[in-house]
C-alpha cells in the first residue's frame, strides 16, 4: 500500500491516541508489526506550539518513517500553517482530525464537530492539501461515520474530501454522539470504500486477529487501524499480521519478551518525558500490560505510590522475574485481553 511516495510495509496501522501514542509507543508498535502509525494530534493554535506538550509531539527524532502527524483545529488557514509547522519538524504525511469526540475539541468546532459543517470541513481539507502539495507531502483524514445516527454523512464527505485532494481516509465506525459506547458498525465504512478511489482504512473495536479478518471482509477496506486493543498489547499487530497471512494463531508472547519490551518502553518513556512526568505517564502503560495477569493489581497499586523512575523500573523487573518463574508465556486469555470500550475516554 502507498500513500503518495511512501510505500507502507503492511496494512496494519496504529490509531492516533492523545496521551498514548507518543513516539516510544509508536516505535514499539512498528517494531512489533504495525506498518504505519499516526501521531497524537497537534493543535493548530500557534500560541500553543511553544508549550512542552506540543514541542514533544512535534519532535520526531529517531522515529522510523513514514512520519505521519495529525493536526486538529477549525480554521482553514491555521490548519494549513500547522501542517507546514509539522512538515518543518519532520512530518512526511499530514493527517486531519475530524474524529475526536472530546467536548473541549468539539465545542471549538474542531475534531468530529467539523462533520456537521461540510463546507468548512472541505475548506480545511483543501487548504491543507494546497499548503502541503508544494512540499510533496500527502494529506490524509480521519473521521467518524457522522455526527449522530440521523446524520451519517461519511460517504458524502468522503467524496468531497477525495475531490479536495485527500489521499487516504480513515473511518471510525461510530458517530460522534456514540462517543466510544456501543459497538462500531462497518456498513458505513464499506459504503465509503465503495464511494471513493483513495485507500480507506477501517477503524473501531478491532481487538483480535479474527475480528481483523472479519472487518476486512465486511468493509473491503485497504487497511485496518487498531487503537485501544494495542494498549499493553503492542504485539497485537504481529498477531493479526500472522493470522491474516497464514490463518494460524501465534503463541502468546514469552514472559521474558514482555519483560524486555516493557522495560525498554519505560526507558524510552523516561527519556522523552524526563523522570518525574515519565514515571507518572508510564503508570497507565504498566497497568495495561499487567491487567489480568496474576499479581497485576498489586503491582499497579505499588507503582501508583512510586515517584522514582529507578524504583518503578525495578518493581516492573521484579514483577516479571517472579511471573517468569511461574510461567513461560503469558496466559492466552491475558495476552488477548482487549481494552474495554469504556476505558480511557478523552474528556
Ligand atoms: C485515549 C484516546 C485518545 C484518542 N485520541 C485521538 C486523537 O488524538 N485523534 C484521533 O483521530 N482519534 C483519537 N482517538 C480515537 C482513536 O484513534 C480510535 O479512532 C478509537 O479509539 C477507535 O478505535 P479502537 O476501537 O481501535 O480503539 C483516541 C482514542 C482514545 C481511546
Amino acid at each position: 500500500m502507498r500513500i503518495g511516495a511512501h510505500a507502507l510495509p503492511n496494512r496494519l496501522f496504529v490509531a492516533p491516541m492523545a496521551g498514548v501514542t507518543d513516539r516510544p509507543f509508536r516505535q514499539l508498535c512498528k517494531q512489533l508489526g504495525a506498518g504505519y502509525a499516526v501521531s497524537e494530534m497537534v493543535t493548530s493554535r500557534r500560541d500553543l506550539w511553544d508549550s512542552l506538550k506540543t514541542s514533544r509531539r512535534a519532535n520526531h527524532e529517531g522515529e522510523s518513517g513514514p512520519i505521519a502527524v495529525q493536526i486538529a483545529g477549525t480554521d482553514a488557514d491555521m490548519m494549513a500553517e500547522a501542517a507546514l509547522y509539522n512538515i518543518d519538524r519532520g512530518a512526511q504525511i499530514i493527517d486531519i482530525n475530524m474524529g475526536c469526540p472530546a467536548k473541549k475539541v468539539c465545542n471549538k468546532w474542531a475534531g468530529s464537530a467539523l462533520m456537521q459543517n461540510e463546507p468548512l470541513a472541505v475548506q480545511i481539507a483543501a487548504a491543507v492539501v494546497a499548503a502541503c502539495a508544494p512540499r510533496g507531502v500527502p494529506v490524509t483524514l480521519k473521521m467518524r461515520t457522522g455526527w449522530c445516527d440521523e446524520h451519517k454523512n461519511a460517504v458524502q464527505l468522503a467524496r468531497q474530501f477525495e475531490d479536495a485532494g485527500i489521499q487516504m481516509l480513515t473511518v471510525h465506525g461510530r458517530t460522534r454522539e456514540q462517543g466510544y459506547r456501543g459497538c462500531a458498525e462497518y456498513e458505513t465504512i464499506a459504503a465509503v470504500k465503495a464511494a471513493v478511489r483513495v485507500p480507506v482504512v477501517a477503524n473501531g473495536d478491532i481487538d483480535s486477529p479474527e475480528k481483523a479478518r472479519a472487518v476486512l471482509a465486511a468493509t473491503g477496506a485497504d487497511a485496518l487501524m487498531v487503537g485501544r486493543a494495542a494498549q499493553g498489547r503492542p504485539w497485537i499487530f504481529r498477531e493479526i499480521g500472522h493470522y491474516l497471512a497464514t490463518g494460524q494463531h501465534l503463541a502468546p508472547p514469552l514472559v521474558a519478551e514482555v519483560r524486555r519490551l516493557l522495560l525498554a518502553h519505560l526507558q524510552d518513556h523516561y527519556q522523552l518525558y524526563g523522570e518525574g512526568t515519565g514515571v507518572r505517564s508510564a503508570r497507565k502503560h504498566i497497568a495495561w500490560y499487567v491487567r489480568q495477569l496474576p499479581g497485576g493489581e498489586q503491582l499497579r497499586q505499588h507503582i501508583n505510590a512510586t515517584l522514582d523512575a529507578a524504583a518503578q523500573w525495578q518493581a516492573v523487573a521484579d514483577y516479571f522475574d517472579a511471573l517468569g518463574a511461574r510461567m513461560d508465556r503469558l496466559p492466552a486469555a491475558a495476552a488477548a485481553a482487549a481494552a474495554s470500550n469504556e476505558q480511557q475516554i478523552p474528556a
